[in-house]
């Protein structure tokens, strides 16, 4: 029987302590500054959907091929590149190769297991918050290093967010492609990785910078990346 998994409760200051977001940090102060975008983000019907297992398949293949054409957005290339030392470099280097091995092949495994072929991907346009998003996150390639790392930062634990609401339910998605979105988006490697972004934005990010915009921004992008699940035809 599919559990109902509850709605996340409105953020308040220090939930994220325990990764390094404490009260008052600057990641905390980003993890505030856009508050309703983010509920609504991480409690959108595509999400509530997903962890409840009732998503109609047509979304879900349309929301596979937005987020594959979406995911090659060059983010982790320009970090690396500009990480101002060499074990951040090699902990975005191992990150990347980790998305590669399992993000990749969970786009490649479920595109072929619901028969999107080759030319329904290509021929699909991207809807107008995916390219609106896409253009944005290339509008900041030449912004600095603190602009990526809270671009980043944002990116990923919006993401871990919305897969915590099942873990913290102990509810386990019974379809496939349901269950394997969360696992890449929860669980002890995930939550490491948001945990070392925190941490970047705590040491390189401050709240007076254009990183604070670019953080409100893209948590208003990434819910409208979600809305427009629901506006394909
Ligand atoms: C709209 C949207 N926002 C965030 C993510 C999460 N995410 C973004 S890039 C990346 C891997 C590194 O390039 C991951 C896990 C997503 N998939 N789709």
């Amino acid at each position: 029987m599919t559990k109902n998994v509850p709605l996340a409760k409105q953020p308040a200051s220090g939930d994220y302590a325990w990764l390094g977001a404490e009260a008052g940090s600057v990641a905390d102060h980003m993890y505030m500054l856009n508050t309703e975008d983010w509920v609504e983000a991480i409690n959108s019907r595509f999400v509530n959907e997903l962890l409840n297992d009732e998503l109609p398949e047509e979304v879900l293949k349309a929301y596979l091929i937005q987020d594959f054409k979406f995911y090659d957005n060059g983010m982790m290339g320009r970090l690396i590149k500009l990480a101002p030392r060499q074990e951040t470099k090699d902990m975005l280097s191992k990150q990347a190769q980790w998305f590669e091995d399992n993000e990749t092949t969970y786009f490649e495994h479920f595109i072929k297991a619901y028969n999107i072929s080759q030319q329904e991907y290509d021929e699909t346009e991207q809807t107008p918050a995916n390219k609106e998003y896409g253009e944005y996150l290339e509008s900041l390639a030449d912004k600095g290093w603190p602009v990526l790392v809270a671009a980043m930062c944002c990116m990923e634990w919006v993401y871990l967010a919305w897969a915590k609401r099942t873990v913290d339910a102990s509810v386990v998605q019974q379809i496939p492609a349901h269950k394997g979105w969360v696992d890449l988006h929860e669980g002890e490697l995930f939550r490491a990785w948001v945990g070392n972004l925190i941490a970047l934005v705590n040491e390189y990010c401050s709240v007076n910078g254009p990183e604070a915009e670019v953080f409100r921004t893209m948590v208003h992008l990434e819910r409208r990346f979600f809305e427009d699940s629901y506006q394909l035809d």
